[in-house]
């Protein structure tokens, strides 16, 4: 795998690109990664997003980018299309864009849907580069897994890390199926550690804080915690450690987790977010239509 890291990004990305950028689908992980755009080099009028939902648009619209119902006209000046769509209705959306890409790099960010889907239901287009972003994107804290097929060039490699790389990190992966595990474990990740919050605030107020008390104590211990396993020399596993006291109120924590095998349901629950991955691409493979 080849991490590159937000900050500044390779040089040709910077070359006579007009970052005319349309995004298909308009809605939670298209506005996060246009609010790590909008927070970079990137102006909002050069971004343009097709959205069904009205009720989408105002959100849209106070973010200063150009709004419409027609992708077709989203993609026509477009240096890079966003497909922000759900994989399901993936098929339905590009029948119509067939003919429509000449000039425009194609990022896909949706769960599942290969590379070979999208060149079929685009008729062999070749610029297509997959990424799984996540949704701490929108405050510049996200984290990208990014594919392409070797027979994309390498300015269009540059061109979609330095969009995905307004969103944070990015990292690129050299088998296209390690996109799955890419989605288990930062695509889905935010989701994890909400769940977790969600866990810990109940568990103060049903010791007697007030929710308020619970919900600060909680985030701003979830926000500690990420800060030093960043910056620490030491791994999570150290980290955890240095908290645990010998028969003190961690480790009776630790234990009643372990009982539990709460690390094993956890690594089984990652393992069935990358099996739905897969079974969304074999699902979508030959797809013409939608897929439940
Ligand atoms: N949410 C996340 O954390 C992440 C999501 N993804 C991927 O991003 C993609 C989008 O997910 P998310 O933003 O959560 O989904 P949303 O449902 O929030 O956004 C997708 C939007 O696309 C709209 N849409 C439907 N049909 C069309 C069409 N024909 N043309 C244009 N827009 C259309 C949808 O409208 P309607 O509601 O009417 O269908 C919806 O508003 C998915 O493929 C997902 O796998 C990737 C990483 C993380
Ligand atoms: O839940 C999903 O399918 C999408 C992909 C990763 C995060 N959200």
């Amino acid at each position: 795998m080849h991490a590159v890291t937000s900050g500044q990004a390779p040089e040709q990305a910077h070359e006579t690109v007009s970052h005319k950028i349309a995004f298909i689908g308009g809605g939670n992980m298209a506005q996060a990664l246009i609010g790590g755009l909008l927070a970079q080099q990137f102006k909002a009028a050069d971004i343009t997003v097709s959205e069904p939902v009205e009720a989408l648009h105002d959100t849209l619209r106070e973010l200063g980018v150009k709004v419409t119902t027609d992708n077709q006209q989203a993609v026509h000046d477009a240096r890079v299309v966003v497909l922000a769509v759900k994989p399901q209705v993936m098929a339905l959306v590009l029948e119509p864009l067939r003919d429509q890409f000449k000039n425009q790099l194609i990022i896909s960010i949706a769960a599942g849907v290969t590379i070979s889907t999208l060149s079929r239901l685009l008729g062999n287009y070749p610029r297509i580069v997959r990424a799984m972003p996540n949704t701490p994107a929108l405050i510049q804290t996200g984290a990208s897994g990014l594919y392409a097929t070797a027979a994309v060039e390498t300015a269009d490699r540059a061109l979609a890390t330095t969009v995905l790389q307004a969103a944070g990190l990015v990292l690129w992966v050299e088998q296209e199926q390690q996109l799955d595990a890419v989605t288990a474990v930062s695509g889905s990740g935010p989701a994890y550690f909400f769940y977790l919050m969600e866990a810990m605030i109940q568990a103060g107020q049903d010791m007697g804080l007030t929710e308020a008390q619970s919900k600060a104590l909680t985030l701003q211990t979830a926000l500690g915690a990420a800060k030093m396993a960043v910056n620490s020399p030491h791994s999570p596993a150290q980290l955890r450690k240095n908290v645990t006291s010998p028969n003190g109120t961690t480790q009776a924590a630790i234990e009643a987790m372990d009982a539990t095998q709460v690390n094993v349901h956890i690594q089984q629950a990652l393992q069935a977010a990358a099996t739905r991955s897969a079974e969304l691409a074999i699902a979508l493979e030959h797809s013409s239509a939608t897929v439940k």
